[in-house]
């Protein structure tokens, strides 16, 4: 690329924010020249912003200490500085909505981890090595929203990053039912253990609206794409619990599974070593050289080891296994912050970028 990209983080003060910010700090394609988050923080330099709640282990890039946040409502301007936005933001789902929108009309792409417009049929929800070929629904989104170059795409929910991959490398054997529990890490939530003092010695066995996106996002994932829309997949059928773990780090899933076409376990594993993304995909900056791996000692995958796999962008496997009421079980696991969070928004951004979506204004 012969000039970088000029890039807004929207929310960047929050904890994907700060992923997104680490993340993009010596990026070959994108150069952030925009932070902003809410009004709140609007005015300060981000150094101000984020003193007492700096949420990352790596320390704040000299980069951005000096640069001063935006109002994320401040659409116009912020569009008139950059090519695209990242957005991770807290705030209800319909003014989540209307505010990307706000930023696509304006002829300013949105890759977004926000769940607000996942379930809008013209909106691709991405894991690049699964459902690249989603984007190609922008077309018509555009057409929706009556933009030339602005669209929003986003990123799926984090918990079925740990059981949706490994499951789609055996999607020839024709998987009918899915059950997974998710045990689910507390900066799922945006906290720290600082933060989040009730997890300690304990297990939270609710995460508002996650088994419901956990359960539907996946049918998305797996969806067609016809008449300008994605039309959602009926099988298989998947059913989950989440529950929120003292864990900083790291989604497991434990998952069982029914196939029409039951496989061999050899048959299983050998479809995981074997699974390939596109090659576009695969030689993106970010994208994991293994972004599937199975290991065979009985005690793995466990967040503290593995969840930085392929820097927090590739998905673990284990104890793979007959199971009596499925055909099989095993444990997944994946960083929720990076693969399934910033990290993945960062592919799906490379992804469109390669593949002609994103361009310089
Ligand atoms: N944490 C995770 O693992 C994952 C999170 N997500 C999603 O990403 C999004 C952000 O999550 P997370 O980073 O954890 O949240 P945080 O609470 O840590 O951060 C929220 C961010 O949103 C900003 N914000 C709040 N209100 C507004 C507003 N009215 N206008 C503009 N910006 C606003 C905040 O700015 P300020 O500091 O000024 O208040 C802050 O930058 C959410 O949609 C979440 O569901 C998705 C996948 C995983
Ligand atoms: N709800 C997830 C994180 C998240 O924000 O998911 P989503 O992107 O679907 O809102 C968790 O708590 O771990």
């Amino acid at each position: 690329m012969d000039k970088k990209l000029k890039v807004g983080i929207i929310g960047a003060t929050g904890m994907v924010g700060q992923r997104f910010a680490c993340l993009l700090e010596n990026h070959p394609w994108f150069d952030v020249v925009v932070l902003a988050a809410s009004k709140r923080s609007a005015g300060l330099t981000y150094e101000e912003a984020v003193k007492d709640r700096w949420k990352m282990e790596a320390p704040l890039p000299d980069k951005y200490k000096k640069m001063v946040i935006m109002d994320a409502a401040e659409v116009e301007e912020i569009c008139s500085q950059v090519d695209f936005v990242f957005c991770a933001i807290s705030l209800d789902k319909a003014k989540t909505r209307l505010l990307e929108e706000e930023y696509a009309k304006h002829e300013t792409p949105v890759v977004s981890n926000n769940s607000a417009n996942r379930g809008v049929s013209d909106v691709p929800v991405l894991i690049p090595e699964i459902n690249a070929d989603h984007a190609k629904v922008i077309e018509a989104q555009r057409k929706r929203l009556g933009t030339k170059r602005g669209f929003i795409a986003v990123k799926p929910n984090c918990s079925i990053q740990s059981y949706v991959p490994p499951i789609n490398a055996l999607l020839k054997y024709e998987p009918t039912e899915i059950l997974a529990c998710t045990y689910q890490a507390i900066s799922g939530s945006g906290k720290t253990f600082k933060e989040c003092p009730e997890i300690l010695d304990n297990v939270i066995p609710y995460i508002g609206g996650e088994e419901e996106k956990s359960e539907n996002e996946p049918l998305k994932i797996w969806g067609k794409l016809e008449d300008g829309k994605i039309i959602n997949a009926i099988n298989p059928v998947i059913t989950t619990q989440c529950l929120r773990v003292p864990v900083l780090d790291g989604h497991i899933a434990a998952v069982f599974v029914k196939f029409k076409n039951k496989p061999t376990k050899e048959q299983i594993l050998e479809a995981w070593r074997d699974f390939k993304a596109p090659e576009l995909v695969r030689n993106l900056p970010s994208a994991p050289k293994e972004f599937l791996h199975y290991f065979e000692e009985e005690n793995r995958p466990q967040p503290k080891l593995d969840r930085d796999f392929e820097h927090g962008m590739g998905i673990t496997m284990g104890r793979l296994r007959e199971d009596k009421v499925y055909d099989y079980k095993f444990i997944g696991l994946s960083h929720n912050t990076l693969r399934g969070a910033a990290g993945g928004g960062v592919l799906s951004a490379e992804y469109l970028t390669a593949a002609g979506y994103i361009t310089a204004k």
